[in-house]
Formats: structure tokens, C-alpha cells, sequence
């Protein structure tokens, strides 16, 4: 069997994590993880956890460490058979030093964009709430303005992707993620990229991932008695 593979992809708001992993998913048949996508699953089901991450997200402030652990940690026991791709989580040193003790992570991707090309990707990103779809009024347009392409609801803007919040945002972003990107960085699994557009960075990344995921059944031979 090949080995299985896990990567976390980091990166300020608007960096195109979201994006990236879709092309990573396809490209690359690895399970994508939200922690977005999973916060809004568990508001919309009413748990315990989703009622209770509804009253920070709301305010526009992260939701708890201890919240984010209890909800995630479980799920990705759950996924002991896949590969998978983590875009959200963890976001802090203590998420990730609890993600640690859960699994041995192969890769991690961050995003390193400049933050005029975020502040302009977000004022212009538009949500469709109820599944996380996400449109950019230049880059990915929705085929008729204003209305999602599959349900053909309406789309929304949040008002914590407005430059105004989004310069506390991205100072936060840059507190907390210091201490992770150092982490990965001494554990050797770190892999930056920068620029602009996310067209011209994804090849980088496709043959990043071509040359780690292709070389693993390679490495199942390790396990191999030598005759
Ligand atoms: N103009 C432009 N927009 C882009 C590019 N890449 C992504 N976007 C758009 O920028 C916005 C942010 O991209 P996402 O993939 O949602 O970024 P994210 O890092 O997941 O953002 P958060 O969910 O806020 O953490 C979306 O509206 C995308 O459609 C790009 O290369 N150029
Ligand atoms: N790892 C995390 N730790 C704490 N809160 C999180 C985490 N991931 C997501 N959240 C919360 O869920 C909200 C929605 O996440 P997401 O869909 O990734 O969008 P965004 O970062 O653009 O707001 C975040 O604003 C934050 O409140």
C-alpha cells in the first residue's frame, strides 16, 4: 500500500489557502480538511462545540484552542486510512503542538503574500454562506453576478474581510503563526512560497507535491527485509 501523506497549508486570510487546497485535492486525490468548512458543519448540526465556536466566530475573534482540538483531533483519528490536506488548522502553538501528538505530519505548505494583494482579494471575495463557496470578482466570478453557481443563492460579503479589519487580522495572523512556521521550519517540513498570483505559485507547488507523493511507495520498501 502507498504511504499515506498529510500536509497543512498556512497562510494569512486571503492567501489563497482555500484555493490552493481545492487544486491540491484534485490534483493529488488528498482528502481536503477545513477547519472553516468543519466549524460551520458542527454551527449548522448544533453540537455542543458548534454552538458553542458560533459565539467567537460571530464577534470575528478565534475560536478557543482547547474548542478547536476537541473538535478536529477526534476527526482526523477518524482518518487513520487517508491522506489527507489540513487548510485552517492548526493556527496557533498550542493547536499544533496538539496536532503533533496526534500524527507525523509530511508537509507544510505557508503562503507568504503581500498584503496590498490581500487586501485587495479580499474586498472583492464574495461567500456563499450556507456551503463556504468562495468567488473573487476578477480572479473566480460567479457566472451570474451576485448569485451562487450551483444554488443560484445569494452571495455575501463578510465585514471582517474590509481593509479596516483586515489589518488586525493579518497582525494577529502574524503573532500566532510565528512560533508554528519556526516549528515546522527546525522540524524540517516547511516549504514557503511567495508572490502575487496564485496561478504562478501552484506549479511550484503541483511539482513540490509530484515529487513527495511519487516518492512515497518507494519509501514503503524501507520496511522491506533485505534478503
Ligand atoms: N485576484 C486574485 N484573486 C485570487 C487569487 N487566488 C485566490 N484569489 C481569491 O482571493 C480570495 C481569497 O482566497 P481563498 O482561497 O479564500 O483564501 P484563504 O487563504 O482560504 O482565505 P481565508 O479563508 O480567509 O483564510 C478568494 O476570493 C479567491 O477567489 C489570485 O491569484 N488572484
Ligand atoms: N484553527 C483555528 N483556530 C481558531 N479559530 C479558527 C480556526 N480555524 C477557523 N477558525 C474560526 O473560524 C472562522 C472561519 O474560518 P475560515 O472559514 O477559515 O475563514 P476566515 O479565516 O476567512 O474567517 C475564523 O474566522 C475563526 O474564527
Amino acid at each position: 500500500m502507498a504511504k499515506l501523506f498529510r500536509a497543512v497549508i498556512m497562510g494569512p486570510p486571503g492567501s489563497g489557502k482555500g484555493t490552493i487546497s481545492e487544486r491540491i485535492a484534485q490534483s493529488f486525490g488528498l482528502k481536503h480538511l477545513s477547519s472553516g468548512d468543519f466549524l460551520r458543519e458542527n454551527i449548522a448540526a448544533n453540537t455542543e462545540a458548534g454552538v458553542l465556536a458560533k459565539t467567537y466566530i460571530e464577534r470575528g475573534l478565534m475560536v478557543p484552542d482547547h474548542v478547536m482540538t476537541r473538535l478536529l483531533l477526534p476527526r482526523l483519528e477518524e482518518m487513520t486510512r487517508h491522506s489527507w490536506l489540513m487548510d485552517g488548522f492548526p493556527c496557533t502553538l498550542a493547536q499544533a503542538k496538539a496536532l503533533n501528538s496526534t500524527c507525523d505530519l509530511d508537509l507544510v505548505i505557508s503562503l507568504n503574500i503581500p498584503y496590498e494583494t490581500l487586501k485587495d482579494r479580499l474586498s472583492d471575495r464574495w461567500i456563499h454562506p450556507a456551503s463556504g463557496r468562495v468567488y473573487n470578482m476578477g480572479f473566480n466570478p460567479p457566472r451570474v453576478q451576485g448569485r451562487d453557481d450551483l444554488s443560484g443563492e445569494p452571495l455575501i460579503q463578510h465585514d471582517n474581510d474590509q481593509p479596516e479589519a483586515l489589518v488586525a487580522r493579518l497582525r494577529h495572523y502574524k503573532d500566532v503563526a510565528k512560533p508554528v512556521i519556526d516549528l515546522y521550519k527546525s522540524k524540517g517540513i516547511l516549504h514557503t512560497f511567495s508572490g502575487t498570483e496564485t496561478d504562478r505559485i501552484w506549479p511550484y507547488i503541483n511539482s513540490l507535491l509530484s515529487t513527495k507523493i511519487l516518492s512515497r511507495p518507494e519509501m514503503d520498501t524501507q520496511h522491506i527485509p533485505m534478503p
